[in-house]
């Protein structure tokens, strides 16, 4: 059971109530002034891994507060009881144990008294048996060819995960093609399967529950055009292999169990990538670097299980984001890599955050009355430079803001990483500093504009400043280091989860959707009317009907 308790009714909550309208008259420009060592203060390694948290508006009392906060809703407990294997995702009845994934330390987890690592190993040692044989082309398909192409056909967290590492880990693969196919728009599909040779190609049909509408139906399809391109029936174990935990339904839709890699209850689908879903991956970069991957995490694990709050990233990073989004009311949280290989971090903790932390009941099943979890979006820099960072800089909002940056990297082609870097660097200085009125007259004189040009240009070039950003420096983007980083994200979601007092590991939200769909699904046959929904659904049914 994790610990209830209402974060605005802490004695933390009440100081911080206090202390905002204090920090709030000094702009982070001011507080650089005043403390000459508040990089050395706000900044935190772990391993190959800076974050700089210097550029918030924070101070010393600030975040004594927030850890205050952090113990008061016992935090540690929570952390005890998810490494513990205990039923945190209360809703479902299940334990939360991506942790044991990585565990490559091997200690005991226990679930209803079974200790899970023996079947965890047990599936890393088939993934890396399955991988060997692919990769090596020992595996054959049905007219005795090498697997050339891979097709993981999954959705949600059995999809944006893989997804992202191996886009991440690109700069690490091996001769297989990689492709993904998610969306039930038969596009999707189409598209994918236009290049692809039957004889060559090997599907993963990656589902945690194996009902999934768009999956099954995409899996359907891909058999049907393996079939209608030669394969046969007996065909099919060379060329399918299912990632799930429904063992039922895998061998209901034809996959040999032997070509099954399971995984478990206790393994959120978007925390899934460590699991069997990420066979893809392994495929990719091969069963070792996937290892090291489980390796970064593990050791991100570790930190975050064993190290004091001052000192904890997850829990740093966790705190700030309470802090913007509940004293500052942020309402959203930009991720923003200077690194291509990136490109889709932010869109996989899209799912990793707002369906862990987009609930409004607490855990008490009571509304809460206070903000939780943020919109969270982003691409990578500099493109983002050159799309939306105006409104970061001169908008509204504020918009908390990470800057994820690899110092080294992995393609050093002429000037280009000292220039992203240069970015990098100035983005997160310009978003504090800002610029005055004063200075940007001043620019303009130089420039030889008159007074009254001044007087008509310049309130549009001040910038306020003030705009608050973590900086992460990586040495590099390797397996290992993205793990890590993926790891630190995850926690800090779980962090945020534990103050506002919501449950993380459920995703009761996206039923109704798909609830309503079923529904409409059987209508959308036939060329009669519908009247059965409100006037505007009926009106938008059948404009659908008589255009089709
Ligand atoms: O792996 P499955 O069972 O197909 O589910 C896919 C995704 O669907 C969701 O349940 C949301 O619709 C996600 O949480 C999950 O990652």
């Amino acid at each position: 059971m994790l610990p209830k308790v209402n974060f605005t009714e802490t004695e933390a909550y009440k100081y911080l109530a206090d202390h905002f309208i204090d920090i709030n008259q000094k702009s982070i420009k001011d507080l650089f002034a005043e403390d000459a060592d508040r990089f050395n203060k706000f900044s935190v390694f772990f391993e190959d891994i800076l974050l700089d948290y210097s550029k918030n508006r924070i101070s010393d009392e600030t975040l004594a507060l927030l850890i205050q906060l952090a113990r008061e809703c016992k935090l540690d407990e929570a952390i005890k009881s998810m490494y513990n294997g205990d039923k945190i995702n209360e809703t479902e009845d299940r334990s939360v144990l991506h942790i044991a994934l990585r565990n490559l330390s091997n200690t005991p987890i226990l679930v209803d008294g079974k200790d899970i690592m023996l079947e965890v190993n047990a599936v890393l040692a088939k993934m890396e048996k399955f991988s060997h044989n692919i990769i090596s082309g020992e595996w054959k398909g049905y007219t005795g060819k090498a697997i050339t192409d891979v097709v993981n056909i999954g959705i949600g967290g059995s999809d944006l995960g893989p997804v992202m590492v191996t886009e991440a880990l690109k700069h690490y693969k091996n001769h297989l093609n990689i492709h993904f196919v998610s969306n039930i728009d038969g596009t999707h599909i189409a598209e994918t399967l236009a290049d692809l040779n039957a004889e060559t190609t090997l599907f993963l049909v990656a589902s945690k529950t194996f009902t999934t509408q768009e999956t099954m139906t995409n899996a359907h399809s891909a058999r049907t055009w393996f079939l209608e391109k030669g394969g046969k029936e007996s065909d099919i174990a060379k060329h399918f292999a299912a990632l799930s935990t429904n063992a039922k339904d895998v061998s209901a839709f034809g996959i040999d169990t032997e070509n099954m890699f399971e995984f478990w209850d206790w393994v959120g689908g978007r925390y899934s990538l460590w699991s069997a879903i990420g066979l893809s991956i392994s495929l990719s970069i091969g069963f070792d670097n996937f290892k090291q991957l489980l390796a970064g995490a593990h050791a991100a694990d570790n930190h975050f299980k064993t190290t004091e709050y001052e000192s904890n990233l997850p829990v740093i990073l966790g705190l700030l984001g309470v802090w913007y989004i509940n004293f500052y009311n942020a309402e959203t949280q930009v991720i923003l890599p200077y690194d291509q290989y990136l490109h889709r971090f932010a869109a996989y903790f899209q799912q990793g955050d707002m369906e862990s932390n987009g609930k409004h009941v607490d855990r008490n099943g009571n509304e809460v009355d206070y903000e939780t979890g943020p919109i969270i979006w982003g691409e990578p820099g500099t493109n983002g430079q050159h799309a939306f960072y105006q409104l970061i800089h001169q908008g509204t909002r504020i918009i908390p803001s990470d800057f994820i940056a690899p110092a080294q990297s992995l393609n050093p082609l002429g000037d280009h990483h000292p220039i992203l870097l240069s970015n990098f660097f100035a983005q997160t200085e310009a978003l504090m500093n800002g610029k005055t009125e004063e200075e940007v007259t001043a620019e303009l004189k130089k420039e030889g504009k008159s007074e009254s040009e001044i007087k008509k240009i310049a309130p549009f070039k001040v910038f306020e400043g003030n705009r608050p950003t973590n900086s992460i420096l990586l040495k590099k983007v390797t397996p290992y280091t993205l793990g890590s980083l993926v790891a630190i994200y995850e926690h800090k979601i779980f962090v945020q989860g534990i103050i506002w007092n919501i449950f993380s590991f459920d995703q009761w939200g996206v039923e109704l959707g798909k609830q309503l769909a079923k529904k409409i699904l059987p209508e959308l046959a036939g060329s009669e009317k519908v009247s059965s929904h409100d006037s505007s659904t009926n009106g938008l049914i059948n404009q659908y009907k008589s255009w089709r």
